[in-house]
C-alpha cells in the first residue's frame, strides 16, 4: 500500500470533501493505491443502493466459475472514495487489480500546488456537476454584462 505525501481533505468545496496536494506532483506517480471491498450484485439491490454508499462505489468486474462475465460493486478504502469528478480538469487516472482487489491512482499529468485531484466517473452522472453549473452561471453572467454586451456596429 502507498500514499503520496503532501494530499490533503478539505471539507468545504463546491462538491463535498476533495483532495487537494500540497506539494507539486510528477506526471505518472502513485497517488495512492486503496484495497476495495466486494459487494454483490444481490447485496447492491437489497441493501447499498438504498443508501449513501451507493454514490461511492465503483463497478468491479467478476467472471464466473462457468466463465460468465458479471459484474460487482466495490467500496474503496481509503483516498479512493474521496476523489471528486471533472470532466475539463481530471489529473488522476485509476487502474483496478483484480487479483490483489486494489485501485492504483496515478496522476495524469503534472499536478500544481493547491489543485484538487479529480477522476473522471464518465457521462453518467447522478448529481449536478458543480463546474458545469459554475461554467454556466459564468456564461449567464457575462452575456449580462453590458460591457460584453456591445453591439458591434456593422
Ligand atoms: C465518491 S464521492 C466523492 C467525495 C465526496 N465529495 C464527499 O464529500 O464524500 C462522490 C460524491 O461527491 C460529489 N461530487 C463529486 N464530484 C462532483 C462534481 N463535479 N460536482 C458536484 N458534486 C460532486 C457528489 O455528491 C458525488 O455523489
Amino acid at each position: 500500500m502507498q500514499r503520496h505525501a503532501g494530499l490533503i481533505l478539505k471539507s468545504d468545496t463546491p462538491k463535498g470533501r476533495g483532495v487537494f496536494t500540497t506539494a507539486p506532483i510528477t506526471a505518472g506517480t502513485v497517488i495512492e493505491t486503496c484495497p476495495v471491498l466486494l459487494i454483490s450484485e444481490k447485496e447492491v439491490q437489497a441493501h447499498t443502493k438504498h443508501t449513501e454508499l451507493n454514490h461511492y462505489t465503483y463497478n468491479w468486474p467478476v467472471l464466473s466459475a462457468y466463465n460468465h462475465h458479471g459484474s460487482c460493486q466495490a467500496i474503496v478504502f481509503g483516498l479512493g472514495s474521496m476523489f471528486n469528478h471533472s470532466r475539463r480538469k481530471q489529473n488522476v487516472t485509476w487502474e483496478r487489480d483484480l487479483s490483489q482487489k486494489t485501485i492504483t491512482y496515478r496522476a495524469l499529468r503534472r499536478i500544481e500546488i493547491g489543485e484538487e485531484l479529480c477522476i473522471s466517473y464518465g457521462d453518467r452522472l447522478t448529481f449536478i456537476d458543480a463546474e458545469e453549473l459554475a461554467g454556466r452561471e459564468s456564461d449567464d453572467e457575462s452575456e449580462n454584462n453590458p460591457i460584453n454586451n456591445i453591439q458591434l456596429g456593422l
